[in-house]
């Protein structure tokens, strides 16, 4: 029902209102709801009273409504300052939400509501700009940008209104963004910390729903709150079951998430990867045993990932397998959360975080600290015992006792299993760290990651670090909400209307957005002659390696390296950097376990007959004919690779049956099922950890 607006000439001449009962009338006649949750009554209070507030309450609690209901209880004008767009959930349905859903929505309901934003036409802007103006403004919440504010134009307006005595309250909604120990600092955020002395005497509300306690201590500091009341509603989500399932320790991962989802039921569910091709991968793996399933990743175009969100929404795929592209856009009772990772990440991940903070650190930097106490944070969660729920909640600076898990855990329901397969990882891990010169089951909680010898596989001294093909990137955020706002699902009445509104505003702005990533994304695939070059470094460092662990191999390191590098490029030159990359990477784990017989069958291009033979009768680089490895400078130096062949002994490299370069996970099974010695171990692993 649409409420009648409130008389909107006199507010400066209305009364406060106050009271328990008359803010829940208040609350019943405009929002339809019977009584206040959670801690919205007291933040309410707080901020009619005059006193600043920090709000800390999870997605969805309902944190607009602290600043909705001042607005209606109290004279003058309460402005919201929050990024364009949100989302909003609502029973699993994600809603994505601009300024100008939010003021429509409130029109609704009887609340004189306005935003201000690039994508309103200059004659709206005006017209908004001049009630500001006017004596007695009839607007009671005014949605702004972070930006706006930023802007002297719109502040001196401000000062303006604020000298008249209309502001009531500055609400500042995601406030986490303001800092830089958040997930999600924006600078734009970064100029309110001038609010408090522009506009002095005007409560200020800070709202989020991720601040862990350093970002709350730096929230309130740069906002420069006063003696805030401080209010945490639980993070506490009894309906969740966690539980930890470690890789090394499962037959076959694949079976066992197969087995895990399908023993869920009919919900609809995300598998989180830190890798694209991991997405592909396991999306590929799960449709072939029976999954509704699709990837979704930056590096699947625009209309794709329309689809992939649009036939997720409407239940028509039942998981998504995601990188953060997809973001955190998803909210169900009965939902099942998975990560699929790997530890041996850990220093990619951290490397990663620490150039997109600063592109220009120097690559041999160690990562922030942050990142590490963070990524300490994740690995103690996955690597000792005890309460999960408790672990989860301690982040958040939530003190509870374990007994408030009620064995919803598997630590708590399984205390003793756990400890097993504790053990049995740890033993796997040790295992992997005496194989070869690879250090990619570095994994023992006790170590601190800055502690840990770099892992030779994502130690990459060169721009290749650099690169953000292979894990997403921030800018992915932005990723989903473009598709939301393509998607064309009809999925509540009046949204679809609403969206098709949207959609037409914004256009201008993701057309640029789009285009800008279009660039983007050509530039961060091509292959340079410097990442080049600092493969072929690295391939060569990894043969040296290898010449020194098999004495009986005899190679020109240097010629091997160049004629490895090159393999790599002829494969995947084309496909673009990560791929190219990868290739390389999986080439030096190779490196790091392959035997004499198998890398001179690699390099020695003469032998006709390659695999088969046996490391004596296969001659290395070195003493292949000249000719030949003229032939394979030839093709290193020939611009056009593929058509390439070894003449005078008329073999193409495709002729020859190489030994295959294993995939990252091939590796790691290949690798987990050898003892030091290579042998088998027994087939004794669990296909299921419970
Ligand atoms: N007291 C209440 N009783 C019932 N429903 C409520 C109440 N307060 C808010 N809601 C509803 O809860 C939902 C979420 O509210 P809101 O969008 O304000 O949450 P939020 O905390 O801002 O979440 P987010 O972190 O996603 O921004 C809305 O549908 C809102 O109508
Ligand atoms: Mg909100």
């Amino acid at each position: 029902m649409k409420k009648a607006l409130l008389p909107v000439n006199n507010i400066s001449k209305e009364r406060k209102v106050s009271g328990k009962e008359a803010l829940t009338k208040l609350l019943r006649w405009h929002f339809g709801h019977s009584a206040y949750r959670g801690k919205q009554l007291e933040a309410i209070e707080s901020v009619l009273s005059g006193r600043d507030c920090f709000c800390l309450m999870p997605t969805g609690g309902g944190k607009s409504i602290c600043y909705q209901i001042p607005a209606l209880a109290k004279p003058g004008i309460v402005l919201v300052v929050s990024p364009l767009i949100g989302f909003e959930f609502i029973e699993c349905i994600v809603f994505l939400h601009d300024h100008s859903l939010n003021v429509m929505a409130l029109k609704e309901k009887g609340v004189a509501a306005e935003y201000l934003s690039s994508t309103q036409t200059t004659q709206v802007r005006n017209k908004i700009h001049e009630e500001l103006e006017s004596g007695n403004p009839g607007l009671r919440l005014l949605y702004v940008t972070p930006e706006l504010i930023a802007t002297t134009g719109f502040m001196s307006k401000l000062t303006k209104i604020h000298s008249r005595g209309l502001l009531n309250l500055i609400a500042v909604d995601e406030a986490h963004c303001i800092s830089t120990w958040g997930h999600d600092f924006r600078p734009s955020y970064r100029k309110l910390a001038s609010l408090r002395k522009r506009l002095p005497g005007v409560p200020i509300l800070a709202l989020t729903a991720t601040a862990v306690p350093k970002v709350q201590v730096d929230v309130i500091e740069s906002l420069d709150m006063e003696n805030p009341l401080v209010l945490k509603s639980s993070f506490n989500r009894p309906n969740i079951y966690y539980e930890v399932r470690f890789k090394d320790l499962l037959t076959d991962p694949y079976v066992d998430l197969t087995d895990l989802i399908k023993s869920c039921g009919d919900v609809c569910g995300i598998v989180y990867c830190l890798e694209r091709t991991t997405c592909d991968d396991l999306a590929s793996h799960l449709s072939t045993n029976g999954i509704s399933c699709a990837a979704y990743h930056a590096g699947l175009n625009n209309k794709l990932r329309t689809s992939v969100l649009d036939d997720w929404i409407s239940a028509k795929t039942q998981v998504v397998v995601a990188t953060v592209a997809f973001g955190m856009v998803f909210y169900s009772p009965n939902s099942n959360l998975l990560f699929v990772g790997n530890f041996s990440l850990r220093q990619f991940i951290l490397n990663n975080a620490d150039n997109k903070k600063s592109p220009s650190s120097s690559l041999q930097d160690r990562p922030p600290k942050k990142s590490i106490d963070d990524f300490n944070l994740m690995v103690e969660y996955c690597e000792t015992s005890g309460c999960r729920r408790k672990k989860i909640l301690d982040s958040f600076g939530e003190q509870v006792s374990t007994s408030l898990c009620k064995k919803t855990c598997d630590a708590c329901k399984n205390p003793n299993q756990v400890e097993k397969y504790l053990e049995e990882l740890k033993a796997i891990c040790s295992l992997g760290n005496r194989i070869g010169s690879s250090k990619i089951f570095v994994s023992s909680s006790s170590k601190p990651v800055d502690e840990v010898d770099f892992s030779e596989y994502w130690s990459r001294d060169d721009e290749a670090v650099v690169s953000e093909d292979d894990i997403s990137d921030d800018d992915d955020g932005i990723d989903v909400q473009e598709c939301l706002t393509q998607s064309a699902l009809p999925s509540k009445s009046k949204f679809s209307e609403k969206m098709d509104f949207l959609q037409r505003a914004e256009e201008k702005y993701y057309q640029k957005n789009d285009h800008d990533k279009q660039s983007n994304k050509h530039d961060k695939n091509a292959i340079s002659e410097t990442t080049r070059e600092s493969c072929k470094q690295r391939l060569l460092n990894s043969l040296k390696q290898t010449q020194q662990r098999l004495d009986t191999l005899q190679i020109d390191p240097e010629m091997s390296s160049l004629f490895l590098e090159n393999e790599c490029f002829k494969k995947y030159g084309k496909t673009g950097k990560s791929f190219y990359l990868s290739q390389v990477a999986s080439t030096v784990r190779w490196l790091s376990t392959v035997d004499t017989a198998d890398l001179t069958s690699r390099l020695a291009t003469t032998n006709q007959n390659s695999t088969s033979k046996v490391a004596s009768e296969v001659k290395p680089l070195t003493s292949v004919s000249p000719s030949v490895s003229d032939q394979v400078m030839k093709m290193i130096n020939d611009k056009d690779h593929e058509n390439v062949s070894l003449s005078p002994s008329q073999i193409t490299l495709n002729d020859i049956k190489l030994p295959s370069i294993p995939s990252f996970s091939e590796f790691v099974n290949k690798k987990s099922s050898k003892d030091t010695y290579g042998v088998d171990k027994k087939p004794d692993k669990r296909s299921r950890l419970q």
